[in-house]
């Protein structure tokens, strides 16, 4: 399923094919040599967009991307090689291999096979890994790669050069390769899975926590990815007939990630424009490496012309256009505004009302410190539970904790009879839990419709994923905004859309940390309302953090008191008012309660 418009899908599509063609007829007309450029464009092409589904929708940038390239040359180049020449040039092939002769499509789509099988071995060795780990990792990868071709001399001639391959990568074949990587990529985008990547390039903590398995969508796109760069090897090899492991090391990794960068890693309209920039000035530059002639001064041959002046421009893309040329949208999110069916308002019931939140002996420890100390706690749905306490009391740490973004050091937690400690956090989602965060983690550059839309694809199995969506949006009055990008809203709407994602998981317990931080009061009464009802309509039960504690004490049936991680109160507002450990410990000994019964000294 693809969750973008099908009006801007159908004007890339459109555009990608134009393109193409348009570019093939006038290197047709202008003879072999422009096609020998464009040929390598369109395979470069298909290399740089492979690399931006994987780095681009992660956010993980890769340098071990060209291994799969080489693996498409030389296992395809492997079958389509004449069995004589595999005789004479590589005599210690296996003879099943070296009797087999293949045309150049079934090779290629056998290589993609192989390179699909060791891209989902490495995809999950990468998977463990976060951020610059993961990259370090893909440079391993490179590195090995390029040692193994090297060393297995009997099947890829080892440093030296792997010839004899057919010639069969006409402009026409490497067109057709390029468009259909590029659809691939453009779909693979706005596919549920691409938008669920994308989501945790945007916020991995936020991602996993409306349920996105963010693991499996690495894994998809960097398969998706690996198979798309070993089309660009195979083809590439088809075409010069000849190559060695150097063609699939350091400086073609540079030259690929330097067109991703230059021209945006997101997008597939970032890909080509960064193509087409490196390619037009890397020409240039060729010829002007080996000396030039200004009239009045003999420029001398300078080498590494070529590599400076694409160092140069990364530079001058970082500084001035960090996000590249074309930034993060594709050129038809900018320019066709999409048209969204109006459907039937599904239902955001609790999806478990007997969905009870039960721990015992919740504790956190950070090295030394104690930040939530054995504490026993429970939520039921349909009820507004308030946790106070003050400031580093361990409030946000016991919710990261139920929440399953932090594994608690000791203590067990479950909801009705499943034990829930130590499950990932997109795990905890499906079984009902959502919350939001004190510090607002929502996925900025994603429009706010797309926002709420990753929480429904991610939860209930999916199920009408854009309905919720919806309607979420329009119970927190937010369907104004869904096609703004969310990173753009003022603070206030930044948290309506948050608590909007998620009720889109339609969840039984919803914990809300600070929702009305940077609220005024008019804000914060509409949001109590809005709160009452979540319970009262939709049988939602509450965890609600805040430190305005006259919200607290008008909108909740019970409160829980934390100081220094321990629990020392649990009880109804009107008890806990009067509990002089609390007044103690939470307003400060000198303050008498009886002054202020709403409670405001806490704010
Ligand atoms: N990831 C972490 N690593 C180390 N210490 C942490 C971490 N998270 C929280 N702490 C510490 O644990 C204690 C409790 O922090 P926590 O954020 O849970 O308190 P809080 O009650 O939510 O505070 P506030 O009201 O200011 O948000 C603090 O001393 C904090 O510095």
């Amino acid at each position: 399923m693809l969750v973008t418009s099908g009006r801007q899908l159908f004007y890339s599509v459109f555009a990608i094919l134009a393109l193409a063609l348009i570019a093939s007829a006038i290197a047709w007309y202008m003879g072999p040599a422009s096609q020998r450029i464009l040929v390598v464009f369109f395979v470069s092409l298909i290399a740089v967009v492979a690399q931006g589904v994987y780095c681009g929708n992660s956010g993980i940038m890769s340098f071990g991307h060209l291994s799969f390239m080489a693996i498409g040359a030389y296992a395809s180049s492997l079958l389509t090689v004449p069995a004589m020449m595999k005789a004479a040039t590589l005599p210690k092939l296996p003879h099943w291999l070296a009797s087999t002769e293949t045309s150049l499509l079934p090779a290629i789509l056998a290589a993609l096979v192989v390179v699909a099988l060791v891209a989902i071995i490495t995809g999950v060795v990468v998977g463990k890994l976060q951020g610059e780990a993961a990259t370090i990792a893909t440079l391993g990868l490179l590195i090995i790669v390029h040692g193994i071709l090297i060393g297995w001399r009997d099947v890829t001639r080892g440093s030296g050069s792997f010839f004899g391959v057919p010639r069969e990568t006409t402009m026409w074949v490497a067109m057709i390769g390029c468009v259909i990587a590029l659809i691939i990529a453009r779909l693979y985008r706005d596919s549920i899975s691409g938008l669920k990547l994308r989501a945790s390039r945007e916020n991995a903590i936020a991602a996993a926590a409306v349920g996105v398995n963010i693991k499996r969508e690495r894994l998809v796109s960097w398969v998706i990815s690996a198979v798309l760069m070993g089309l660009s090897g195979a083809l590439m090899a088809h075409f010069l007939g000849a190559f060695s492991p150097k063609n699939f090391y350091f400086v073609d990794t540079f030259q690929y990630l330097a067109m991703l960068i230059v021209g945006g890693m997101t997008t597939v309209t970032g890909a080509i424009s960064g193509a087409v920039v490196i390619t037009i000035v890397t020409e240039i530059l060729r010829h002007l490496e080996s000396g030039f002639s200004l009239g009045f001064i003999e420029v001398p041959q300078v080498f590494g012309t070529t590599q400076i002046g694409i160092a140069l421009l990364i530079l001058f893309a970082m500084f001035r256009k960090a996000d590249g040329l074309t930034g993060l949208k594709e050129w038809e999110e900018r320019f066709i505004k999409p048209k969204r069916k109006i459907l039937s308002g599904a239902s955001l019931q609790a999806a478990e009302p007997d969905g009870i939140l039960t721990s015992k002996g919740m504790t956190m420890r950070f090295g030394g410190l104690v930040a939530v100390n054995n504490v026993d706690f429970k939520l039921m749905p349909g009820e507004i539970v308030g946790l106070i306490g003050p400031n580093g009391s361990g409030k946000t740490t016991l919710l990261n904790m139920l929440s399953g973004v932090l594994k608690p050091s000791e203590g067990t937690f479950k909801i009705a009879d499943t034990l829930l400690d130590g499950v990932p956090s997109h795990k905890v989602a499906e079984h009902g839990i959502a919350r939001t965060f004190q510090n607002i983690r929502l996925f900025n550059h994603l429009s706010v419709f797309q926002n709420v839309l990753v929480a429904a694809l991610s939860t209930r199995g999916g199920k009408d994923a854009e309905s919720r969506a919806q309607t979420a949006l329009e119970r927190m009055g937010m369907s104004k905004f869904a096609e703004m990008d969310a990173g753009t809203l003022s603070y206030g709407d930044q948290r309506r859309v948050e608590i909007a994602r998620a009720l889109a998981c339609q969840p039984s317990l919803l914990f809300l940390d600070e929702p009305a931080a940077g609220m005024n009061r008019e804000e914060t009464d509409a949001l109590m309302e809005m709160l009452r009802g979540l319970t009262k309509d939709l049988g939602i039960g509450i965890l609600l953090v805040d430190h305005d504690l006259k919200l607290i004490n008008q909108l909740c049936d019970r409160i829980a008191v934390l100081n220094e991680g321990t629990l020392i109160a649990a009880g109804t507002p009107a008890e806990i008012r009067k509990n002089p450990a609390v007044v103690e410990a939470y307003l400060g000994a000198s303050t008498d309660q009886n002054d202020d019964p709403e409670g405001n000294q806490g704010r």
